[in-house]
């Protein structure tokens, strides 16, 4: 049944349905929009969306293939963050004021093709991220005062950076066809080189400059259309112009070399090459690990019953009883289905997952064998302990600790779409258990390191404390190689982990994969770091503190995590920081 509370709806209609449906008609062919159906966007199975007291608060359609506009979005007068950054949406962003978007707080479009001016004048925005669109004009009907992480690079934009803006570093306005004034190089005023101090004839001209991106003329030819130029004044535009872009040069070239010097020597810090590929390439190179490659135990029944391989805490298992007990089903994932079983009259209940949707091609049973033995070694509070795993006959099972308080998946679905069963101390715990387990799964002394590969809500578990269980650590990870043929084609094509097979009993939104996954099939731990700032900005953005009524505190707080959030899902893998570093950022939250 649908239940839509009085204030949510005008006329019996939800009143963020009209702007939702109109974006959704303006992208008829978008997959990730399928599950927008029905009268109620915020009962939870709408892909992507987030909801606070019934309203609209969160957008997030990162990737999805998206190619309307996006100003219908931009009329939820609710929304507090839009985030439809890596899609081909075009046409302008319509004005944004306080007026009509009071809570808008985040807003993250770029790398779209977007253009038209950039209108917004937001008192309480935190978040602008507009770049690699085709925004042109000037910034002067930017104001947005309380901004901590912007970036308009790679536009059309042109004309002086005034005021606030210029705190921000000149990467945030690279790649633009003319704009100048700090920090980028300063601007030439046409009317001093003309000796015309006319208020009307004063032009401001880009210095020449790198990051300014255009062919060399294009500032010129964008800015001086009044034609009044002496042949003396533009010899002294030019010769200006050409100084700073001698002295620009150099600078860069100094900054360009000392970047590759410390990349390369990054990288030859780094571990060889990947794990799976070493037994496929043909070379059979030994895998390295760091302790006994034989501490698996065949648990007693293994002989008999075909293979249990046991690890600390599973020694009492035997595949028999496994086989054998009443069986629950708890879900079913992209990999497989997962069960409650419950062993030895209720002595014993753990989690059996079994891997029946992952295809391996031949020979890559033994890679699977000693990912498993590495991945039963890691022990952590924060990490869900592998007790056993079964490889035979093709039948591939994990067993693991059965843990009571469900997923934070289900926790963030409670309520439509608020994370109001976990109160804001209890959010924030859930986030820190879950960066310190991926920081022990990333640091575990294996070569090659340890990638998790599938960092999402339904894999973040909850102990009965509510402590925070890092699931599944490596199962996707050993199977991205076929990642093209277990997800939906047109999810795992915009590099989504939509999981339509779930959706119908606990909604569509699973968080997602990085945007490298869409044109590559191999989890890094630079993707693990972008699934965990989409989890981390999803818990902390997805509603208001519970309990608590003053927005404007929530912002306060709120800001500092949000802000790790946007450095964890940096488009480039690069700039994404290390578990370790995003832990340190957090601690100093807690
Ligand atoms: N050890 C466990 N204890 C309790 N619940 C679990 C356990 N493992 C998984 N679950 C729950 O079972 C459900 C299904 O999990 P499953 O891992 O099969 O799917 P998934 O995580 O959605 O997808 P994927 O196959 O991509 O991992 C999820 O809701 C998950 O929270």
């Amino acid at each position: 049944a649908v239940v839509l509370v009085h204030g949510e709806v005008a006329n019996g209609v939800h009143l963020d349905l009209p702007a939702l449906l109109a974006f959704k008609s303006s992208n008829p062919n978008a997959t990730a929009l399928a599950t927008w159906s029905g009268p109620n966007p915020c009962s939870g199975s709408w892909f992507g969306i987030k909801c606070n007291k019934g309203r609209v608060a969160g957008v997030f359609l990162d990737g999805a293939s998206l190619s309307g506009a996006v100003a219908p979005l931009l009329r939820l007068s609710q929304l507090r963050a839009l985030a439809v950054r890596n899609n081909s949406l075009s046409g302008a962003l319509p004005p944004l004021a306080d007026a009509t978007s009071p809570r808008l707080r985040h807003l993250l479009v770029a790398r779209n093709q977007l253009s038209g001016g950039l209108n917004v004048s937001l008192g309480a925005l935190l978040t602008l991220r507009a770049e690699r669109n085709g925004f042109s004009g000037g910034l002067g009907a930017l104001r947005v005062p309380t901004v901590r992480s912007f970036n308009v690079s790679g536009n059309k934009l042109a004309g002086e950076i005034s005021g606030e803006l210029a705190r921000f570093p000149s990467s945030a306005f690279g790649g633009n066809l003319a704009l100048c004034g700090r920090p980028l190089p300063r601007c030439v005023r046409a009317y001093s080189a003309l000796g015309d101090s006319s208020a009307d004839t004063n032009v401001t001209i880009a210095a020449q400059s790198p990051s300014a991106g255009a062919a060399p003329n294009a500032s010129a030819s964008a800015s001086l259309s009044n034609g009044k130029f002496s042949k003396v004044s533009l010899t002294a535009l030019m010769a200006t112009g050409i100084g700073n872009a001698v002295l620009i040069t150099v600078s860069l070239s100094i900054s360009v070399a000392m970047f590759l010097y410390m990349k390369r020597k990054l990288r030859s810090a780094k571990a060889p090459s990947l794990f799976f590929d070493e037994e496929d390439d043909g070379n059979k190179r030994r895998t390295t690990t760091t302790t006994n490659r034989d501490d698996g135990n065949k648990c007693p029944a293994a002989k008999s019953s075909g293979g249990l391989v046991c690890f600390e805490g599973g020694e009492a298992l035997r595949l028999e009883s496994l086989l054998k007990a009443s069986a629950e089903v708890l879900g079913k994932g992209a990999s497989g289905s997962t069960y409650k079983a419950v062993l030895e009259d209720g002595a014993v209940v753990v989690a059996v997952k079994r891997l029946s949707a992952l295809r391996f091609p031949a020979g890559r049973g033994k890679a699977f064998d000693r990912h498993m033995r590495v991945v039963g070694r890691v022990r952590h509070r924060n990490v869900l302990g592998l007790r056993a795993y079964c490889n035979s006959n093709g039948e591939r099972l994990l067993v693991y600790d059965f843990l009571p308080g469900g997923s934070l998946q289900a926790a963030l679905q409670a309520h439509g779409g608020g994370v109001r069963s976990l109160d804001w101390a209890a959010r924030k715990s859930v986030l820190f258990g879950a960066a310190q387990g991926l920081n022990y799964i990333h640091t575990f002394p294996a070569r090659p390191a340890l990638v998790h590969g599938n960092v999402k809500p339904s894999n973040i578990l909850l102990d009965e404390r509510g402590a925070a269980c890092v699931s599944e650590c490596g199962v996707m990870r050993y199977a991205t190689n076929v990642q093209h043929s277990i997800l939906p084609q047109a999810a795992a094509a915009a590099g989504l982990f939509l999981d339509l097979s779930a959706s119908g009993s606990t909604g569509g939104w699973h968080g997602y994969a990085a945007p490298e996954l869409a044109a590559t099939t191999r989890a890094t731990q630079e993707s693990d770091v972008y699934g965990f700032g989409m989890v981390l900005l999803e818990v902390v953005t997805g509603c208001r503190k519970a309990g608590e009524e003053g927005e404007e505190e929530e912002d306060d707080e709120t800001m500092g995590w949000v802000k790790i959030g946007m450095l964890c899902t940096a488009e480039a893998p690069e700039e994404r920081p290390r578990m370790a570093q995003v832990l340190s950022m957090m601690s100093e939250l807690m």
